[in-house]
């Protein structure tokens, strides 16, 4: 276990592609840190420079008070989890285990207890002696996390590593990573594009977009306050509602419809009198009942849940309302918003 400080951290590969701007964090001892954000935002690339396998061309990393910037990836005690598992074929699940230790020419009687206790804890006490090609993918990415588990790292690394799984066993996987989180109590860098695995696992959520960190907090903080717009649509799903209106006499207006603010929005929004913002609506704070008319054009029944897509004029709509619905395409329902969120059009900073 170990703190971990990523210190103003930039990588610019040789092309000159700038994959990192000022990645700057303190992870706990202890600590879930997940990084999101989509496709080429460049968090691969920032795990990659925590696990040594990319160098850092600014900043520094420091591993328990000690700077591991220009140490090789063997010394820094990290073990990291990839999303294709990386197991060796020829192997049972016990030598795959035991691989790194019997590199490392530990006590052969310490590597047993250290492979079947990370069998024991991962449920894989009945497959030791099988080959990777005779389980599952869900049992394959628990070998490929008990590697990780029998080196006792200072830090864990996870780099996608649901991706390749179904969406059942991705979410039985998630929960055992959590179980595997509180049990070893290890601190953890783990990377994915998908924002439910982030609010479901992180402790702190860093959201990156083109090299640059967005926002970093609690799950709750990212999608209660998210900082920018970017955030905002990014964590979320279905995703924020976005309107462009003009604040105007205590009311949020655009060609469809006028909603009235509240005492502190109309403090908070103060300095925008007669501007244009943009006003987002989550889909759960779009509720049954109000003034605005949407124009059903599709009804998705989730269960607890309800996807109500429509208009209201020509701005799309996608409302979240409690329950079953059995709305028609055609069909008008009356709406309001029990919570905005606001944003300057300019710099796309959420207006606090
Ligand atoms: N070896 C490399 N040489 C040059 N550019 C690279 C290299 N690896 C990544 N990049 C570029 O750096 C940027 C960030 O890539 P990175 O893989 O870190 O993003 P990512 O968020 O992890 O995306 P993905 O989820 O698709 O892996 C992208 O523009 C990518 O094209």
């Amino acid at each position: 276990m170990s703190d971990l400080k990523l210190q103003h951290l930039e990588k610019i590969y040789d092309n000159k592609v700038q994959a990192v701007y000022d990645f700057d964090l303190d992870v706990k001892d202890g600590e879930l840190i997940v990084l999101v954000g989509p496709s080429g935002c460049g968090k691969s690339t920032t795990l990659r420079m925590v696990a040594g396998l990319e160098d850092i061309s600014k900043g520094k990393l420091i591993i328990d008070g000690k700077d591991v910037t220009r140490m090789p990836p063997k010394d820094r005690d990290i073990a990291m989890v990839f999303q294709n598992y990386a197991l060796y074929s020829h192997m049972t699940i016990y030598e795959n285990m035991a691989f790194s230790l019997m590199l490392r020419k530990e006590n052969k009687n310490e590597i047993h207890q250290k492979v079947l206790a990370a069998a024991e804890i991962l449920d894989l006490t009945s497959q030791l002696n099988k080959k990777p090609s005779q389980l599952s993918g869900g049992q394959r990415q628990r070998v490929a996390m008990g590697r990780a588990i029998v080196r006792r790292p200072k830090v864990f690394l996870f780099d996608e590593p649901l991706s390749n799984l179904d969406a059942k066993l991705r979410s039985a996987t998630r929960r055992e990573i959590l179980l595997l989180h509180k049990r070893l109590n290890a601190t953890m860098l783990y990377v994915t594009h998908d924002q439910t695995e982030a609010l479901t696992l992180a402790d702190r959520i860093v959201c990156m977009s083109m090299g640059h960190v967005q926002q970093i907090g609690t799950p709750l903080e990212l999608y209660d306050t998210p900082a920018n717009l970017f955030v905002a649509s990014f964590i979320g799903l279905p995703p924020m509602n976005l309107f462009d209106v003009e604040i105007s006499d205590g009311q949020a207006i655009n060609s469809d419809f006028a909603v009235d603010l509240t005492a502190e929005e109309k403090e908070r929004l103060a300095p925008y009198e007669g501007k244009v913002v943009t006003m987002g609506v989550r889909p759960e704070n779009v509720v049954e009942r109000g003034n605005i008319t949407v124009n059903v054009f599709s009804n998705e029944n989730l269960g607890l849940n309800t996807l109500v897509n429509g208009t209201t004029g020509k701005h799309k709509i996608t409302c979240k309302f409690r329950g079953w619905c059995n709305y028609k395409a055609g069909d008008e329902v009356k709406v309001s918003f029990d919570r905005k969120h606001f944003f300057d059009k300019e710099t796309t900073k959420a207006i606090r």
